[in-house]
């Protein structure tokens, strides 16, 4: 088993993630929608009121800021509500690491106007944000799942939305706990035309660093 690859899930565990991963669907639609929408002043107010509605029914039980949600796995593993990957996010794409290709991770989603920065292509901090989340799990797939301590990019063409795309990361160096990291995105048509490349260096906290920023982690050795 790939260390990418969730480990087996129990049924109470498989259906919160499930519902999770439902309510983000539609929620991704709905910001979408809303961000697309042609519809009149009254209905924007309606649809206000009804987001309000939503709002009141979740606000139940919220989890603490540093608090792991108990539907994830960390470090390392699945995160319900990551910005990027994060099946439960109404603010991910989401982006799904896939396959481990050669020694590289690779990530596919597809951007929406929701992540525009240039009218009909990606915004650059989003180029950035897949990339650093690819280039975590490439150190995570490599043993050392550490945080960015460095992070260059280099926009090389504008990133069309609604396009799939394909973002592959893969560490090139290690000295100690720092990693060399490597990343781009491509089109999955055509993953040969670097559309935005990036160098970066992650930090791998010793255990009593990672003790003091996650309190919650049980066992960071
Ligand atoms: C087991 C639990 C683990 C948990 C870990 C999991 C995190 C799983 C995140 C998941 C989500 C992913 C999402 C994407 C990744 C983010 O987005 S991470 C969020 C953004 N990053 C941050 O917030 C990091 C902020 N930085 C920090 O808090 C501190 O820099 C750190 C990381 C705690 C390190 O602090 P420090 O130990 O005081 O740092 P420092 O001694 O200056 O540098 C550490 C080493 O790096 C080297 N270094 C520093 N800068 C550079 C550089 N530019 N070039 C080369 N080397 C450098 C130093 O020389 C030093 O090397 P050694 O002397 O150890 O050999």
């Amino acid at each position: 088993m790939s260390p990418l690859d969730p480990p087996s899930a129990t049924d109470a565990l498989h259906d919160r993630r499930t519902a999770i991963a439902a309510l983000g669907a539609d929620l991704r639609a709905l910001v979408e929608a809303a961000v697309r929408t042609g519809a009149p002043d009254e209905v924007l107010l309606l649809a206000a009121k009804e987001a309000q509605h939503l709002t009141a029914l979740l606000t139940v039980r919220p989890r603490g800021r540093a608090e792991v949600p108990e539907v994830d796995v960390f470090p390392g593993g699945i995160r319900m509500y990551s910005p990027v990957t994060g099946a439960g996010s109404p603010l991910a794409p989401p982006l799904q690491i896939e396959t481990v290709d050669d020694g590289a991770v690779v990530g596919t989603c597809t951007l929406g106007v929701a992540h525009e920065g240039p009218p009909g292509y990606g915004h650059g901090g989003v180029s950035a944000l897949l990339l650093d989340e690819v280039m975590g799990w490439a150190c995570s797939y490599a043993g050392q799942p550490g945080m960015t301590i460095e992070l260059n990019l280099s926009y090389k063409r504008p990133v069309v939305l609604e396009t799939p795309l394909r973002v592959t990361a893969r560490v090139t160096e290690r000295h100690g706990r720092t990693n060399l990291v490597h990343g781009t995105i491509a089109t999955t048509a055509a993953p040969r035309t670097v559309l935005v490349e990036a160098e970066a260096v992650f930090f791998a906290p010793a255990p009593d660093q990672a003790r003091a920023l996650f309190p919650s982690l049980r066992d960071p050795a």
